[in-house]
């Protein structure tokens, strides 16, 4: 039998995270919260049943799954609050792979990571807790990604990058092998990453260049 999930967030990393969830049988989606949207409204065929205040009387009523399908593009606070919420009250966050994806059996990850259509995951990589690898993406091996990070579509993490928490790797960027990109900073998308990016800062081209902090 499906498992019972609850979705928060419903704008459009939430089509994502439902496409993904229905490549494979393993959740049965119950509902999204959001407070942003109408109740009843649906996202996908999945309806909006209102905010998040609501998570205690949906976990009382058994639905012991959720996942965070805000999306982030820098500074994933949001995430990372309702993240938490989520664990104060009880709930398992498990990770949302999708079917269309390849992973290497040698793979750790925390909670709550979204793995999007199409990424290949090599051998010896860590996902921290509620980091996305977003369509498309290519980490390879040995690669060590943080906690909240999110690695937008079509990036190439070569091997052995390290990514802080919080940073946003922006989409079709690539990071050439053994480099570090700091906690909280943002790569703008389309960068080629040369050398190490310090934390909180904004960084862009090719080659990507520091331009200014990102807090
Ligand atoms: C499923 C999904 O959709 S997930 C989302 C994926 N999206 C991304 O990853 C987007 C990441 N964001 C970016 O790349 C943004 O452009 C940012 C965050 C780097 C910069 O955004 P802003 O601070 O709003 O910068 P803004 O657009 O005002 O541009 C400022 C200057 O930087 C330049 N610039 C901005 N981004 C880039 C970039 N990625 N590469 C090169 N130059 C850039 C602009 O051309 C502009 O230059 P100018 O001053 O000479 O005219």
């Amino acid at each position: 039998m499906k498992k019972k999930l609850i979705l928060l967030g419903g704008g459009g990393h939430a089509e994502s995270v439902i496409d993904t969830i229905h490549s494979k049988e393993e959740f049965k989606i119950m509902g999204i919260l959001d407070s942003s949207k109408s109740r009843g409204i649906t996202v996908s065929g999945i309806m909006v049943l209102g905010s998040d205040d609501l998570l205690p009387d949906i976990y009382r009523r058994g639905i012991k799954y959720a996942a965070i399908a805000v999306g982030s593009v820098g500074k994933p606070q949001t995430r990372i609050r309702l993240f938490e919420e989520c664990k104060a009250i009880g709930f398992l966050m498990p990770c949302i792979i999708d079917k269309r994806s390849a992973l290497s059996g040698d793979l750790h990850m925390g909670d709550g990571v979204f793995i999007g259509r199409g990424t290949s995951i090599g051998p010896g990589v860590t996902l921290g807790d509620g980091c996305i690898i977003n369509s498309g993406t290519v980490v390879e091996h040995d690669c060590v990604i943080g906690s909240f990070a999110h690695a937008a579509p079509g990036c190439i993490l070569c091997g052995n990058v390290k990514i802080g928490n919080n940073a946003h790797i922006g989409a079709g960027s690539t990071v050439i092998q053994n480099r570090t990109i700091g906690s909280n900073s943002m790569i703008g998308a389309g960068s080629l990453v040369l050398s190490d990016i310090s934390s909180n800062k904004l960084a862009y081209g090719s080659p990507a260049r520091e331009v200014s902090r990102y807090e």
